[in-house]
């Protein structure tokens, strides 16, 4: 019989940035669609060893260079954990990070652009579309940049900016994330006073939805998206800016590679060579604490350390509801819902390198940790160890 060929979600539609990270990720999976990061995760909580055709893997968004969390994957990722109580995603572990490099590009249908455009215009910016130079055009001079470049790019500026107000663009739509990726440009050339900002579900969406307008609705509009999204609708679309992120080739997003652990549970997460070329391991931790005791997060790091794990990272997120204090032990003189509004859970990251046997054998679970993490937290997870892809 044929083997199953392995399946990774991503936040779809085709050509979004999710849908690069799992083709440059895992190349030998076939990449699916889903609509939203929630549906990912239920998508993959549900491909336990029962479903026929299951997700294998998924692909998630959780930071960016520029403009930070993720916020809405990593309320999702608060929900993972092995306590089947308190967590919507019990079965989801992360065993793998992506490094994406992130380009934006600025479309506007073509039928609206040849409207408004001369002929020569739109030549011109079929190659300035594609033209290498461009990459600091929006961004203004860069260190070690000469005046012959910065007249350059302030004449290349003002292209953009005469096509922008013969486009006359007063709706964007793109993905929250990316707003703050492209501040530069877009408070310079599109301010959000004159400039209508729409979120989408992803950017290959907003790529879509301006492919998709009729001669009605085609005016004004533009979307920012990946450069494929543009191959993608080549036919509707015209680039008419590219490269317009704040840091032009420092612009990276970090995605993590979830799958289900009890469809996996004696699966290797890597061969013993692979964590012996890269011994650097990490590994992502949800927790809660009691707020109330002075000192109970400083306690709470310093089991990491006296286990030799090394933070890399901390942040918090407001605690979802479902994994909130039980109403019925919050004192009643206290504002209930007060208390319940202002709990935190913890996300904890940590750099190690101890793990180097469990990886090339079974499971990289810091097991003695874990133990020791529970005497001192409401709740905690190890969502996950892998090899840091920094290294
Ligand atoms: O909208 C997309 O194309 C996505 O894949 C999502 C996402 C994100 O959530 O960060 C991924 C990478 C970029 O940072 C912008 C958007």
């Amino acid at each position: 019989m044929e083997a199953r060929k392995r399946r990774t979600a991503y936040l779809g539609p085709e050509a979004s940035f999710s849908h690069q990270a799992a083709v440059e990720a895992l190349p030998h999976t076939e990449a699916v669609p889903l609509p939203s990061f929630k549906a990912i995760l239920k998508a993959l909580e549900e491909s336990g060893p029962d479903r026929e055709t299951p997700y294998d893997y998924a692909i998630l968004p959780v930071e960016n260079s520029t403009n930070g969390s993720v916020v809405q994957a990593l309320d999702l990722l608060a929900q993972c954990g092995l306590d089947p109580d308190t967590s919507s995603y019990p079965d989801i572990e992360v065993v793998d990070e992506h490094y994406l490099e992130v380009h934006h590009c600025l479309f506007v249908s073509r039928a609206w652009a040849t409207e408004k455009l001369t002929e020569d215009e739109i030549l011109s910016l079929l190659r300035y579309g594609n033209d290498d130079d461009s990459k600091t055009a929006a961004n203004g001079p860069q260190s070690g940049e000469t005046r012959d470049d910065r007249s350059v790019q302030a004449a290349k500026m003002g292209r953009l900016e005469h096509t922008l107000k013969e486009l006359r663009i007063k709706t964007l739509f793109t993905h929250p994330q990316v707003w703050g990726q492209c501040n530069n440009i877009l408070s310079a050339l599109l301010p959000p006073g004159h400039v209508e900002r729409v979120d989408m579900s992803s950017t290959s969406a907003a790529a879509a939805y301006v492919a998709g307008t009729s001669s009605e609705s085609h005016a004004g509009i533009a979307a920012i998206s990946s450069s494929l999204a543009g191959v993608k609708h080549s036919k509707e679309l015209i680039c008419i800016a590219s490269n317009i992120e704040d840091e032009p080739g420092a612009n990276t997003t970090r995605l993590l590679v979830l799958r289900n652990r009890s469809r996996n549970e004696n699966t290797p997460l890597l061969s013993a060579e692979a964590a012996r070329e890269n011994p650097r391991v990490k590994s992502l931790w949800t927790f809660t604490i009691a707020h109330h005791i002075p000192g109970s997060l400083a306690t709470t790091l310093a089991v990491f350390a006296k286990h030799d794990f090394n933070l890399s990272a901390i942040q918090s997120r407001p605690r979802p509801r479902s994994r909130s204090a039980d109403p019925q032990t919050v004192s009643p003189t206290s504002h209930r819902n007060q208390d319940r509004n202002w709990q935190y859970v913890f996300f904890v990251e940590c750099l190690h390198s101890t793990m180097l046997e469990d990886l090339g054998s079974v499971k990289a679970e810091p097991l003695n940790l874990l133990q020791d993490l529970k005497s001192v937290t409401e709740q905690v997870s190890l969502l996950g160890s892998w090899i840091d892809r920094l290294s």
